[in-house]
């Protein structure tokens, strides 16, 4: 039997594991391949540190750049953009297919990668680094492929959706959460990734480049995260029978004249409880796509962690592993289209605005005016009188809870700046945009 040789570069949450699995399952993987899958080395900082895995010392060495090459397969999981992009363009020089779970570096230099790779004949594959372990990038570019994707909404990153959950269901403290959530080993290096939703828009923009065939990269998705969602307004979505998820968007819109768009975004989103993404706890992903044939998809799982990431690894290296045994060039799409990213004023979608009043007459009619200046309409308006913090002989304050119906994002947002600018308010609380009402 031949023999394959595996460089890993990396040995953190998800290398760890991979080596682990390729040790450990070396028999079954080989079986699947049809050649061994050898581990010839795995490039760490520090060939001491302390691990969660025992793996043979042997295998560890700090010269990453002499380890990827005349190698079949190299599996880069360090992270970041510097080194891992020069090692990939070193390990694809010397004819290596690439296996890599560095959305970051995918969404911002996946262009002149895949370009590099088409040019070496190698592979490049990523399956880690949507979803973790969820398989979703081949089902979108295989198995979808002979239809037309419209839209693909997703929970894409474990730290924020674990943070929310635990806030909404426990109580706990934004602060907390983002600890045990780092602990378990769902967050990035720098956590500021994850909840300033910078990973989840990164696996935006891999998503929407595979569903609409268009290069997209981090520059083109709108990007808010989780860090101005306040325990106040998981208590306001809860009674109100909502809860509050970090989603990534992708969608085609299509303007008046025809002509197709494609808007890429992430923000927190207030959806329904009896909305099927509202079931999806802890770090756990879900993925709709829609497409003109198919229809509705939803695709659910482990999006974050050592093994179920380590799992996608394994998938793509069987995948590549057996497309070397078997031979033949590797089969990239033909054309792609190059459909322009819309900003996010071209979206239309639903507030829910929280707002901090005075409570005395006429309020209610100046927010309405505003609302009717704008064209755009209020679904529901709820009143809460805080009597409980207000001092002695102090006029309580009064809370305000709008959500609107669908409108153009340009006019919800320029009510906003003018419900802002009103004396009657003496704060905006939050606004939170509104999906599956
Ligand atoms: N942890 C997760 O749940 C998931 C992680 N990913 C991606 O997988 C990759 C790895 O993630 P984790 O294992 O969680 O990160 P990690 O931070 O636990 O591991 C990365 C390891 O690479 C080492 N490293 C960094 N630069 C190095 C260099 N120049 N030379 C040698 N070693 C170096 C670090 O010391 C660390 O041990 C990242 O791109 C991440 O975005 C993707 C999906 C899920
Ligand atoms: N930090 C990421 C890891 C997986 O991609 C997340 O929390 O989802
Ligand atoms: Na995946």
């Amino acid at each position: 039997m031949d023999t394959l040789k595996v460089a890993l570069l990396g040995c953190g949450n998800v290398g760890s594991q991979v080596a682990r699995i390729l040790l450990e399952d070396a028999d079954d993987l080989a079986a699947r391949v049809g050649a061994k899958l050898e581990l010839a080395g795995i490039a760490v900082r520090n060939v001491d540190a302390p691990r969660d895995v025992e793996l043979p010392r042997e295998l560890f060495t700090t010269d990453a750049e002499t380890l990827v090459k005349d190698k079949d397969i190299v599996i880069e999981l360090l992270g970041g953009i510097e080194p891992a992009r020069s090692l990939i363009l070193r390990a694809i020089d010397s004819g290596a297919t690439v296996v890599t779970g560095n959305k970051a570096l995918i969404a911002t230099n996946g262009q002149q990668l895949y370009a590099k790779a088409h040019e070496a004949g190698v592979r490049l594959a990523y399956e880690a680094a949507v979803a973790g372990a969820i398989p979703i990038l081949r089902p979108i570019r295989e198995s979808l492929s002979g239809d037309r994707i419209t839209r693909v909404l997703g929970i894409v990153n474990g730290t924020t959706n674990y943070i929310l959950d635990q806030m909404d269901s426990t109580g706990a403290q934004f602060a907390d959460a983002l600890k045990a959530a780092q602990d378990l080993g769902y967050a990035e290096a720098d956590p500021t990734a994850d909840i300033e939703g910078l990973d989840a828009a990164a696996k935006g923009a891999i998503l929407a480049s595979l569903s609409f065939h268009t290069d997209f990269n981090l520059d083109d998705v709108y990007c808010e995260g989780i860090t101005k969602v306040t325990a106040d307004d998981i208590a306001a979505a809860k009674d109100a029978q909502l809860v509050i998820k970090l989603l990534a968007i992708a969608e085609k819109l299509i303007a008046e004249d025809g002509t197709e768009g494609i808007s890429v975004r992430v923000h927190p989103t207030l959806l329904p409880r009896t909305h099927p993404l509202a079931a999806v706890h802890g770090a756990f992903n879900a993925v709709f796509v829609e497409a003109d044939n198919a229809g509705q998809l939803m695709f659910y799982g482990q999006g974050a962690g050592g093994a179920p990431t380590a799992s996608a690894v394994l998938g793509d290296v069987v995948s590549a592993a057996r497309a070397l045994v078997a031979g033949g060039p590797w089969r990239v799409e033909a054309t792609k289209r190059q459909i322009a990213a819309l900003p996010l004023s071209a979206v239309t979608t639903s507030y829910c605005i929280g707002l901090d009043v005075a409570d005395q007459p006429g309020v209610l009619a100046k927010i309405a005016q505003i609302f009717a200046t704008h064209g755009v309409s209020i679904e529901t308006m709820r009143q809460t009188i805080h009597t409980e913090t207000a001092a002695a002989g102090e006029k309580p304050a009064a809370e305000l809870r709008i959500v609107t119906h669908r409108g153009p994002e340009s006019a919800l947002a320029a009510t906003v700046a003018d419900i802002r600018a009103l004396d009657v308010v003496n704060s905006v609380i939050s606004v939170l945009r509104v999906e599956g009402v």
